[in-house]
């Protein structure tokens, strides 16, 4: 199976295998109580660096249509990963994930 269902275009949710496999390649992040997202929290050395991190990433949301859930304090920015039209994770919340790790 491809990145999309057959039947519509939505993004296909990861099997339970997929995202533990996932969980497991990306030590920094967990999974929310619900199951339905990856989330992270992440300390720069200061706000400058903290936003350059968030301009990056957020040019790669909008060249992607993929968009984090996120909060920013000073040096700290918090993330929560899931896709929406999947009502779950997908492939497009490991890919900013592995994005993100590239970045931070
Ligand atoms: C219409 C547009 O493709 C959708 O609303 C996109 C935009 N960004 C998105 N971001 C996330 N995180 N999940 C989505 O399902 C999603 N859908």
């Amino acid at each position: 199976m491809t990145e999309q269902t057959a039947q519509n275009n939505r993004p296909a949710r990861l099997t339970d295998a997929a995202r533990d496999a996932l969980l497991a390649e990306l030590p920094r992040w967990t999974l929310r109580a619900d199951g339905l997202a990856i989330e992270t929290e992440l300390k720069f050395a200061d706000f400058n660096a903290a936003f350059g991190f968030m301009t990056r990433v957020a040019l790669y949301a909008d060249k992607a249509d993929h968009h984090p859930e996120w909060f920013n304090v000073y040096n700290t920015v918090r993330l929560t990963l899931t896709t929406h039209d999947a009502k779950g994770l997908s492939e497009r919340d490991a890919a900013m994930a592995r994005f993100i790790e590239g970045v931070v």
